[in-house]
């Protein structure tokens, strides 16, 4: 087995391998569209996650952003890594909890949390609810009233950083629907709130700046201003926090051109601007939480797909297009995210021609990789898209009626069906006939 990038492994046969098992031997057993998930790869990732704050002793806990990607199996593996989970809705706390997520690990977040949705967290008695907003805390006061019982939370803010990222993916800014505002003293009065209310135990704040990011300082400032708010609130309201959740957001690599840092180094960067902070803020070390979703799961998988029809207007265009597409990855068409393929079959093929490789979905912005650089295709040749681990599955739809694919877990040479591929039947959603 020889690596020709750190997501593409290759076999001796040739073909492009995922956790030690042939492709093309997925595809016949799995069919197309298949996502691979290289499941070493994902403990891999874990462990260098933890890795900063094991070597540094530090009370630490490493959450799972399971919107990245949510399964029965994935929930399970991370809960066997040791991790926590975060969960954003009725449906992925559900999950979490039949993968077998202890429920003191999991934190629910959300801007718009449903009351049902909330009592299902406090019957859970899950670790803890990150406080979004003024009329959730409403809800929830009422739900912990009439059961008579009381939970913890962590307070989320919107420090009033701007994300170098994606516009729709930046959450940390001052106009994010996201958390209470720091700048207009939004943060004070939520906090005030829950410190007079016996039903909720205040463990700790919350920030997250955004999604897909390479660069370190971003995190480095919410840690100062995150450590700032503490300091004033230490003097303020008396209040210690016992955690410091600064979310995830950790950039991953898509293509050649990616160059996020390394989990181990963000980790490390931050540790010890924590460390610093807080000790000229002559403040107790909280608990440093971090919530990586993308950075566990993105890189881990590969999508294969099948290559079926193409169009070439000599001078003008080339299409190749394959069973797939925005219905099983719209972060093309939603983020004008890129990607790379190559056929499975011969990674290291030539390139013959450049080609945008496209969908079978009724949209012109039906694209998965605009200038894929590829050998001559064919139908039936076996098209891998790597790193779309994270965003992938959990944001597919069945648009146009086509199926969401399935999904496998392989390592050590073993492939498991952890999703099954949907039904035309599983789309109906309805017992009429
Ligand atoms: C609160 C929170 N935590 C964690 C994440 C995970 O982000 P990522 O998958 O980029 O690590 C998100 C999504 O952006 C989020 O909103
Ligand atoms: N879905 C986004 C990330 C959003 C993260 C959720 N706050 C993506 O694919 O990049």
């Amino acid at each position: 087995m020889t690596r020709i990038a750190d997501t593409v492994a290759i076999n001796q046969a040739g073909h492009l391998e995922i956790g030690g098992v042939d492709s093309l031997k997925l595809v016949k057993e799995f069919g197309t569209p298949v996502i691979a998930y290289d499941v070493k790869r994902i403990k891999t990732t874990i462990k260098h996650f933890k890795q900063a704050f094991e070597t540094a002793g530090l009370p630490y806990r490493v959450t799972y952003a399971s919107k990245a990607f949510s399964a029965l199996a994935m929930y399970r593996l991370v809960a066997d890594a040791g991790l926590g989970c975060d969960v954003v809705s009725g449906g992925e706390l559900y999950a979490a909890l039949k993968g077998g997520m202890p429920p003191e690990r999991i934190e629910f977040h959300g801007n718009n949390k449903l009351p049902a949705e909330l009592a299902m967290a406090v019957d859970a008695q899950i670790g803890c609810i990150v406080v979004d907003n003024f009329q959730e805390i409403q809800f929830l006061d009422q739900i912990l009233q009439e059961k008579k019982t009381e939970i913890s939370v962590v307070l989320r803010v919107a420090p009033g950083i701007e994300a170098e990222t994606h516009r729709y993916i930046s959450t940390g800014q001052q106009n994010s629907k996201f958390g209470f505002d720091v700048l207009s003293g939004q943060a004070d009065r939520a906090l005030q709130e829950l410190l007079n209310n016996p039903r909720m135990k205040v463990r700790g704040v919350h920030c997250h700046i955004g999604s897909q990011i390479f660069a370190v300082n971003g995190f480095l400032m919410a840690v100062d201003k995150m450590v700032e708010l503490l300091q004033k609130w230490q003097q303020q309201f008396d209040f210690t926090a016992e955690i410091l959740n600064l979310g995830g957001g950790f950039g991953t690599k898509y293509t050649e051109a990616d160059q996020p840092l390394p989990p181990e180094e963000f980790t490390t960067k931050i540790i010890t601007e924590v460390k610093q902070r807080i000790k000229n803020a002559q403040l107790p070390l909280p608990e440093i939480w971090i919530e990586p979703g993308r950075a566990i799961a993105g890189e881990a998988a590969t999508t294969l797909y099948t290559v079926g029809s193409r169009k070439d207007v000599e001078g003008v265009c080339h299409f190749v297009a394959v069973d797939g597409g925005m219905g099983d990855n719209i972060r093309p068409a939603l983020y004008q995210a890129k990607y790379e393929a190559f056929l499975a079959s011969r990674p290291q093929a030539l390139d013959e021609q450049i080609v945008t490789v496209v969908g079978k979905y009724c949209e012109s912005g039906d694209i998965l990789v605009k200038g894929a650089a590829l050998p001559i295709t064919h139908p039936g040749d076996i098209l891998a898209i790597p790193s779309t681990g994270a965003y992938g599955y959990t944001m597919a739809s069945n648009y146009n009626r086509n199926p969401r694919p399935a999904v496998v877990f392989c390592e050590d040479g073993k492939a498991q069906l952890i999703i099954r591929r949907e039904t035309y039947a599983d789309m109906l959603n309805c017992d009429l006939t």
